[in-house]
């Protein structure tokens, strides 16, 4: 069933008369108790620009209204898991966590956070775990593994594994969570650090609908929307398309960069141009000027973008489907990968472009 797109209050944000007015007139299906966030202009930037929290609802969905009481467990606390445990800390959950690299605990404990020493005492000591890890074997390894959360599990629990993996993955996390009497919910997310610190993320849920009902305050404060997709396999999938055109879309910026410099163009001129146009995106804008730079501080590591773009390949094999821009671009990503910078943004993938065309000069 398609999804409904309902708007609900940001109370951390005033209600501006002129906005609502605004969007009274263009979203229509925008319920009455939304509340914009304030919307600033400047000379450079759009009149108006609203940004607020959209959730995918249908007609049962009002749990968002309402506190998670119970215990949050956290595993995995890089890039994206710090952010978003720390925010469920100053929102006031209860949040015990866990990390293969313990230090990267000290900061949450310092909020707050609760530690315990293995997956499983986590998940044995909340009423619902969160899991953030790199990849599919990680993932697999930190539910199903010796220690793992699974062991922890019971009925009455929840699970919500919010790492990108592949539709396997999720499936076979799933199976051994039910094993165990407990429910399951993928939610990878879309965003990157920033809209993880700011609570901006987008989650693509599939599962047990009683358990995203349940998680839904959770993931209202993590997140400005959340879309749920059904069967278990559904998130996954979803989230795996949207990083194959990502991936797509970052290696053909990085050719125009290096076309427009080498053809005696200011690169920097190009990302202006670019974003005034129909092709404007924001990842080119926030992006584009530090690539012309030569500089990328890592937000989304490239190891990860080659890792979806690998799972991406794989879904659009499984049905068929034929993607060889996907499958062009994920060349490059191996290429960058092999020149050492599977750490750094997956920006410098234009590192590996540079490189081919010193190897063809
Ligand atoms: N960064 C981004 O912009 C986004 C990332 N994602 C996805 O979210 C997930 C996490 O990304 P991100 O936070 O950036 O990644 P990081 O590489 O920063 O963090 C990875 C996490 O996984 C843990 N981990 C890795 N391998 C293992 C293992 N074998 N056993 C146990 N734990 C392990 C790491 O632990 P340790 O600290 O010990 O290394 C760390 O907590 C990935 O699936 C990524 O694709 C999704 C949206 C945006
Ligand atoms: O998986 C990473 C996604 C990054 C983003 O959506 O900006």
């Amino acid at each position: 069933m398609p999804s409904t797109l309902l708007a609900k209050p940001n109370i951390n944000n005033l209600l501006s008369s002129t906005a609502m007015a605004l969007c009274s007139a263009f979203c229509p299906r925008i319920s009455a108790n939304f509340r914009p966030k304030p919307f600033s202009s400047s000379p450079s930037k759009p009149l108006l620009s609203l940004s607020f929290k959209v959730f995918s609802s249908q007609a049962t969905d009002a749990s968002s209204q309402d506190k998670f009481s119970g215990r949050v467990g956290f595993l995995g606390l890089g890039i994206m898991g710090s952010p978003m445990a720390q925010n469920l800390i100053k929102a006031g959950c209860d949040v015990i966590v866990w990390n293969r690299t313990k230090s990267k605990c000290d900061p949450l404990i310092s909020l707050g956070a609760k530690y315990r020493s293995s997956p499983e005492e986590v998940a044995a000591n909340c009423d619902v775990t969160f899991a953030m890890l790199a990849d599919p074997e990680s993932a697999i390894d930190v539910a199903c593994g010796k220690n793992g959360a699974v062991r922890g599990m019971g009925p009455g629990k929840g699970y919500v594994d919010i790492s990108t993996v592949d539709v396997a993955t999720s499936k076979l996390i799933n199976e051994h969570i039910k094993a165990r009497g407990a429910l399951f919910l993928e939610a990878p997310v879309s965003g990157s650090k920033k809209p993880a610190e700011d609570g901006q993320l987008i989650f693509l849920t599939a599962g047990d609908r009683s358990l995203y009902e349940l998680v839904s305050p959770l993931l209202d404060i993590l997140g400005k929307s959340r879309f749920y997709l059904g069967e278990v396999g559904n998130g996954a999938a979803m989230k795996l398309v949207v990083n194959m055109i990502m991936g797509s879309m970052m290696a053909s910026f990085s050719e125009g960069i290096l076309l427009s410099k080498k053809v005696g163009l200011d690169p920097s001129v190009l990302v202006e141009v670019v974003s005034q146009g129909a092709i404007s995106a924001p990842m080119y804008s926030l992006k584009g000027p530090s690539m012309v730079k030569s500089q990328y501080p890592t937000a989304f590591p490239l190891k990860h973008q080659q890792k979806d773009l690998r799972l991406a390949l794989g879904l659009a094999e499984s049905v068929s489907q034929s993607t060889p821009i996907a499958a062009a671009a994920n060349e490059l990503y191996k290429v960058a990968k092999s020149y050492g910078l599977s750490d750094e943004d997956f920006s410098a993938v234009i590192e590996a472009l540079k490189a081919k065309s010193q190897d063809t000069a």
